[in-house]
């Protein structure tokens, strides 16, 4: 069975019920999916086929600080791999995503799709279908 880690920051919560339902989305698709904090993730939260990160829009469309603090530990061990990104804004237009997939593929990584933005809480079933989407395409 193909493993799916899904590593995400969250500050109040919509990223983190995004990564609920990608999970979902990736189960339903025949995965097995862990999902993990990345305030207490170590190194071996990326020993998976598939990886995803998750980090909402903060500072002035930024990467959430542990996300990439994280990241710039583990990034040697899977460079060249596609990895999904997601997370959740508020009032910008998702600048903080472009930037994140753009030093992504500066890296070496290909990204699944643009990656996954939503705008604050997975509230609807749109929204809700939108993130189980992701989670097929990233295992896909
Ligand atoms: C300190 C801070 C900075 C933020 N900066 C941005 C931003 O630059 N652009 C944006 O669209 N939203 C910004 N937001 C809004 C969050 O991205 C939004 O509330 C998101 O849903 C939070 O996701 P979370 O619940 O996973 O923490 C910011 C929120 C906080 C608290």
């Amino acid at each position: 069975m193909a493993t799916l880690n899904i590593i995400y920051y969250t500050g109040t919560g919509n990223t983190a019920d995004m990564a609920k339902y990608i999970g979902e989305g990736a189960e339903n698709a025949g995965a097995d999916v862990k999902l993990i904090n990345v305030e207490e993730a170590d190194e071996s939260a990326i020993n998976a086929d598939f990886v995803a990160f998750g980090s909402p829009a903060v500072g002035a469309e930024e990467i959430a600080p542990e996300m990439v603090e994280f990241f710039e530990g583990i990034k040697e061990q899977i460079i060249g791999k596609t990895v999904g990104l997601f997370g959740s804004y508020d009032w910008g237009q998702g600048g903080w995503m472009e930037t994140w997939r753009e030093e992504m593929i500066n890296e070496g990584f290909s990204t699944v799709n643009d990656g996954l933005i939503i705008h604050l809480a997975v509230d609807d079933d749109e929204k809700i279908e939108k993130c189980k989407e992701y989670g097929k395409a990233i295992v896909g």
